[in-house]
Order: structure tokens, then C-alpha cells, then sequence
């Protein structure tokens, strides 16, 4: 049964639930299911955030169910230009989060539930969290082959992943999330989980791919809907706890206080972008298709940040001290679509009056030729003239290097049941 939180009155706040009051121990005993009524995942994870930081889990435990809008979710360590193609998903307006906790990146979408099973520490156990997935799986369709694997994904008929696990272990709190997908759109899931870079050396956690399928494929009554309430019935049953969903609402600082300063905190570029491990590009390109010139780009990225970029013409065909100035200028910047661009706009103002270098200068500067037939720069030159920026957005090759190197992607192909 679904409790909306209108009814909150029943146990005031959940922050009081650190010191338990007699009144809430009759709602819940042995432990707590709760489901967000957003799909923001900032606030999704600021819920998660809030119960491991503030709820008294001994002998309470927590079930939290919560679905987003389109998300790409990297890991604690994860390097999200490796992990996945940020221009798709700024075209798509998919969402990028880091979590807190460690492992790979997932797509996240109203046909994927997110399930987080809060303990205290003694008591994690994430196989014993899976077999209770299975069995609710099983309650509702009896014939579904799921089995958990060493690494803790769940597997339909042995080799299709339909879930994926991370965990945070705390002080005295834990958790273990988990992913199931229901009725993801896979085409947005594969298109999205690939990098469009080449040449990134990094020690951030890769992710592990692998062939996904969705449980709605196999069962058409395996909705997000039905298998939330299974899953609910099931924890239920196994803590002796009235099955009672509690509608809760993510931003409602008289239940949470603090909340939205913790959601606040995990949409900032700084805990985005700015928290990946140091990272390093060596790439080239060519000037242009007509020209054969190579350009070879060597830049560390420190805290998000460029901390050293090299940028040479090995043919000579750029002098030295052009490009140093070019390579100069991006030292200290934020590896991002926006600040690289204005500073682009503004080099390309203070280019050299000899002809030859004046056209080469611009080459490098401002991509031409492949530009008007390209959606995604087409999409980024309407984004700027919406912005009302005076002058437009020049598109540039480095600019392109940096942003939007799909041309260099790898090619994956769809394997049935590969989403
Ligand atoms: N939603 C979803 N569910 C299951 N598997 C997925 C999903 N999206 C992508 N994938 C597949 O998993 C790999 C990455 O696997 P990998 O094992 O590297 O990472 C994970 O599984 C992490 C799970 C995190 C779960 C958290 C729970 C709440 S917030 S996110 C990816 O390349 C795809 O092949």
C-alpha cells in the first residue's frame, strides 16, 4: 500500500527518527520502505546522502525506491569524458551525476528502478538484498531465470544484465544501490555510454560493459509499477514490517533539514566534472580534410581543470610560438564546452596579419566545411544565438578536439539483446 505524505503527520519528521518516539515505532517495527516522488536524481542522491548521514538505522532498516528522468550516473571515481558522450546527452538533455559511491556508469530512466537497502554497517549484506530482488522477480513471473553473479549484477537467462550494484560503507551507516531495469529506452543507453575520446590515460575506475535487456522484454507485466511493489511485499515479509510504501518528497526541508543544500552540492561542476581522478589527452588531428597537417594535442586535466597542455605541428606547417600562445591560454581553464569556446572567440580576435598564417591561424581556430551538415554544431550555434551572445559561437578545431571529436568514436554495433 502506497502512504502518501500527506499522512506524515503519522511520524512527524524523519529526523526525529534519531531518537525514536513511541507513536513511530508502531508504523514501523522492524524497518522502513520509502519512494521518492521525484525523478530529479540530485535529489535522489540527497536522499540517500540524508539517510546515511542523519537516520538511526540499528534495528530500523530502510528500503528506498526512486525512478529518474534520463541520467547518465558515473561512480565516486569514474572520469565521465571516458564514460560517456556528453554532446549527445547535452543535445538530449540527459542529466549527468557522480555519486558517492564507487563502481561504473549506468543509464537511468523511468523504465529502471533504483532500490537502496540502508543498514548499519554490521549488517550490509548485499547477496542477502539480491536474493530478495529474485524472489520478488519470482513472485510476480515464476518462470524468469535471474541469478546474481560474484561481481553482484543480476543476469536474465544467464547472460543479459539487468541490474547493477554499488555500494557505500560509513562509519556506522551503510548502503548498497542497486539498478533494475524494467523498460529502459536502450537506444538512448547505448548511444549515450560511450566516449567519443580517444587517447585519455587515466586511473579512474572503468566502467564494465555488458550485454543489458530489459525484464519488460521477457514479460510484458514486468512493469516498473508492478515489480516496485513486488519488491516492497518482499522486504516486507522478509523484516516482519507492515508493507507500507511511504510517498516521500525530496525537498521537504520540515522532514529533511538540509536537504536541498545537499542536492545543491551534487549538481555543482565541481562535484560533476571538477572530483574526476587526473587524467591526461594525446590525441592529433588534421588541420583540415584538404590539408594534410598534423596536429598533435597533449593536455593533463587536474581537478577538471587543464593544468598543462602542449599543442605541435611536427610538419612545421604552424610556427611555435602561435600555437604555444593557443596552448598557453587554456592552462588553468575548466576542461568545459563554454570556457574553452570563449576563449577561443577571444584568441581568434588577435590573429596574425601575414595572409598565409592569418588563414592557417583560422583553420585551426574556426572549423569550417564539415560544419552546416552537422546536427550537433548546428545545435550548438542555435544554442549561442538563443543565449543572445552577440557574436556567435566560432566552432573550432580545437574546439573540436575538446568537445566534439565524434568523428574519431568507436563504432559499436547493437548484439541481440545489446542495448
Ligand atoms: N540501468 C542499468 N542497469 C543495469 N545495467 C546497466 C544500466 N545502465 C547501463 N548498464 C550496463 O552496465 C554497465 C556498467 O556496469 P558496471 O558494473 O561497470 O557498473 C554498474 O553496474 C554500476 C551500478 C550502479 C548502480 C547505482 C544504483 C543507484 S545510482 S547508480 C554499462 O556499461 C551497461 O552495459
Amino acid at each position: 500500500m502506497l502512504i502518501p505524505f500527506s499522512m506524515k503527520n503519522c511520524f512527524q519528521s524523519l529526523y526525529s527518527l534519531k531518537i525514536p518516539t513511541a507513536g513511530y515505532k508502531n508504523i514501523a517495527k522492524g524497518g522502513l520502505i520509502l519512494q521518492s516522488a521525484s525523478n530529479n536524481i540530485y535529489q535522489n542522491l540527497a536522499v540517500e546522502d540524508w539517510i546515511h548521514d542523519h537516520m538511526n538505522l540499528e534495528s530500523k532498516p530502510i528500503l528506498f525506491l526512486w525512478r529518474n528522468s534520463p541520467t547518465v550516473v558515473i561512480g565516486r571515481h569514474q572520469n565521465p569524458w571516458q564514460e560517456c558522450n556528453l554532446n549527445i546527452m547535452r543535445e538530449k538533455g540527459i542529466k549527468l551525476a557522480r555519486r558517492r559511491s564507487g563502481g561504473g556508469t549506468v543509464y537511468h530512466d523511468m523504465g529502471n528502478i533504483n532500490l537502496t537497502f540502508f543498514t548499519i554497517k554490521s549488517k550490509y549484506n548485499r547477496m542477502e538484498n539480491l536474493k530478495l530482488i529474485i524472489r520478488a522477480l519470482n513472485a510476480v513471473q515464476p518462470q524468469l531465470d535471474v541469478q546474481a553473479t560474484d561481481r553482484l549484477d543480476l543476469l536474465l537467462d544467464g547472460q543479459f544484465k539487468i541490474s547493477g550494484t554499488a555500494s557505500k560503507i560509513g562509519r556506522v551507516a551503510a548502503y548498497h544501490h542497486c539498478t533494475l531495469l524494467c523498460n529502459t529506452d536502450w537506444i538512448s543507453l547505448s548511444s549515450v555510454l560511450k566516449s567519443p575520446y580517444q587517447g585519455i590515460k587515466s586511473n579512474a575506475t572503468p566502467s564494465v560493459p555488458s550485454l543489458v535487456k530489459n525484464l519488460l522484454e521477457n514479460d510484458d507485466t514486468l512493469t516498473c509499477e508492478v515489480l516496485m511493489e513486488s519488491v516492497a511485499a518482499e522486504y516486507a515479509a522478509y523484516h516482519k514490517i507492515e508493507n507500507n510504501i511511504i510517498l516521500i518528497s525530496p525537498t521537504d526541508e520540515t522532514v529533511f533539514p538540509g536537504i536541498n543544500k545537499k542536492a545543491e552540492e551534487l549538481q555543482t561542476w565541481e562535484w560533476i566534472y571538477g572530483k574526476t581522478p587526473k587524467f591526461s589527452i594525446n590525441t592529433s588531428f588534421n588541420l583540415s580534410e584538404q590539408s594534410y597537417s598534423e596536429i598533435k594535442v597533449y593536455a593533463d586535466i587536474k581537478n577538471g581543470r587543464i593544468e598543462d597542455c602542449k599543442i605541435d605541428a611536427p610538419d612545421h606547417s604552424l610556427p611555435l610560438e602561435m600555437l604555444d600562445k593557443l596552448s598557453t591560454s587554456f592552462i588553468g581553464n575548466k576542461f568545459c564546452q563554454s570556457e574553452t569556446s570563449v576563449l577561443i572567440n577571444a584568441l581568434l580576435r588577435t590573429c596574425p596579419k601575414d595572409y598565409e598564417l592569418n588563414t592557417k591561424w583560422h583553420l585551426l581556430c574556426q572549423k569550417q566545411g564539415e560544419e552546416d551538415n552537422d546536427e550537433r554544431l548546428r545545435a550548438e550555434r542555435a544554442r549561442s544565438r538563443e543565449a543572445g551572445r552577440k557574436e556567435e559561437t566560432k566552432v573550432t578545431e580545437i574546439y573540436t578536439f575538446f568537445f566534439l571529436n565524434e568523428h574519431k568514436a568507436r563504432q559499436h554495433h547493437r548484439q541481440p539483446g545489446d542495448l
